[in-house]
């Protein structure tokens, strides 16, 4: 059993996700933790080498993490045989390009969500990544938070009974700027440059419901620009071209219907910035990114509409229980990558395919086209010809 170096080109790493969650939380936390145990026993150790457009940045990145290798010449770095591994976190819109460059270099990819700006970019790449051979996977750790693992577990058990509908509610208020320094990178409010909520969001909206419940059918959506005028990181006001909120109604195979609310708009009044909840015949649950609470159909209160009453004992939110952990939880960033390098180095399983990032982009490209139409648009199967 020989333990192995895998050499990771990582381009994006100066940004929010490329940095916090790929780079230090999950490829550094990994080598630190000895690397990934593959099956057989052996160990992988993913080596990074930094990628980027900013040498200063890259440079004070590698001489804080120890990291040896950094280029900001993308080319140079694909034509290394040493590097395995081609990682993207860049913004949305510079993504296409690259990865196709790394796929023709014969490197295996992984990639931040969307993986292109279109359903019809990304089922090339999915085409081209299936004819080069190489392995790839696209980011879908929602599936790996902790409440999404423990609602999993409740579908898994049997608990719901038959599953009727889902209401999730995404959202938080994003500074617009001016004022307050905004929380999300400006490009996120221009539509030229890749931003707005449905491409952001519809592809995680996507994978969850394939995923947990079944494959998505049609949508409706409407979208709204609430804020049109934003500052941008260097404090000029800019016109914000893209949606920055979106109300969809999903069908599920199998008739379960499911309506998300998206919004960078939205003031919070929840318990968690993303909460699902899913009703079923025989119990209910609430699901967010750590916690679940649940209620059985056999300790449902009698809910009796009387405006003129009191609201019922304690608060009709008392009258459910926590799942419990009943794990360790690691990072979900962290989880998919030991993953994703299991599968790179051992062909294990990955279902998180470039094809399922697709289906994503099917359905963000559904949802805008229903919001532009005003109409029900239905999803045909995607299939790579
Ligand atoms: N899975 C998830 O939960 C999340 C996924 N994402 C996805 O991750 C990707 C990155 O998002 P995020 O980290 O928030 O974005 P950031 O704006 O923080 O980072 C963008 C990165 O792209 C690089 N970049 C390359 N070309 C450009 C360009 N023309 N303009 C601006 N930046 C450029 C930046 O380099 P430089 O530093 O030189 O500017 C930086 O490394 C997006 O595709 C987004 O959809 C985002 C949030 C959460
Ligand atoms: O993809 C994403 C998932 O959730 C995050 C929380 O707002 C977003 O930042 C994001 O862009």
């Amino acid at each position: 059993m020989q333990d192995r170096v895998l050499a990771v080109a990582m381009n994006g790493v100066t940004g929010r996700m490329g940095y916090r969650q790929h780079l230090t939380r999950s490829v550094l936390a990994i080598r630190k933790a000895g690397g990934v145990v593959l099956p057989d026993g052996s160990r992988v150790v993913p080596e990074p080498v930094l990628v980027g457009r900013s040498a200063d940045k890259l440079r004070r990145i590698a001489e804080q993490h120890g990291v040896e290798r950094w280029s900001t010449d993308l080319d140079t770095v694909l034509s290394d045989p040493g590097i395995e591994v081609y990682f993207d976190a860049q913004i949305t819109s510079a993504r296409e390009e690259a990865l196709r460059s790394a796929i023709a270099a014969g490197k295996h990819i992984y990639t931040e969500k969307p993986t292109a700006a279109s359903l019809g970019g990304a089922l090339e790449l999915a085409k081209f990544a299936r004819d080069a051979g190489v392995r790839n996977g696209v980011v879908q750790d929602k599936l790996f938070l902790p409440g999404l693992l423990k609602l999993r577990r409740l579908l898994d058990s049997g608990f719901f009974g038959r599953v009727l509908s889902i209401r999730g509610e995404f959202g938080y208020w994003v500074f617009e700027g001016g004022w307050q320094e905004p929380q999300r990178p400006s490009w996120n409010y221009r539509a030229e440059d890749g931003g707005g909520i449905v491409l952001d969001m519809f592809p995680h909206w996507h994978y969850i419901l394939e995923q947990l419940f079944a494959p998505v059918r049609a949508v409706t959506a409407t979208t709204a620009t609430h804020i049109a005028r934003r500052w941008a990181e260097d404090g000029s006001p800019y016109a914000a071209t893209a949606e920055d909120a979106a109300y969809g109604v999903f069908e599920l195979e199998g008739g379960i219907l499911a309506q998300i609310n998206s919004s960078w708009c939205v003031r919070v009044d929840r318990d968690e910035l993303v909460e699902f909840q899913v009703d079923g015949t025989e119990g209910s649950a609430v699901a967010g990114l750590r916690d679940c609470r649940i209620q059985h159909r056999v300790a449902t209160p009698r809910a009796v509409w009387d405006p003129d009453a009191p609201a019922d004992q304690g608060g009709y939110r008392d009258q459910w229980e926590s799942v419990p952990d009943n794990a360790d939880f690691d990072n979900g960033f962290r989880t998919q990558w030991e993953q994703f390098i299991s599968h790179v180095c051992a062909d294990t399983r990955f279902p998180f395919d470039l094809l399922s990032g697709a289906r994503g982009l099917q359905l963000a490209e559904a949802g805008l086209q229903s919001a532009a139409s005003g109409r029900r648009v239905e999803l045909e199967e995607v299939e790579l010809p």
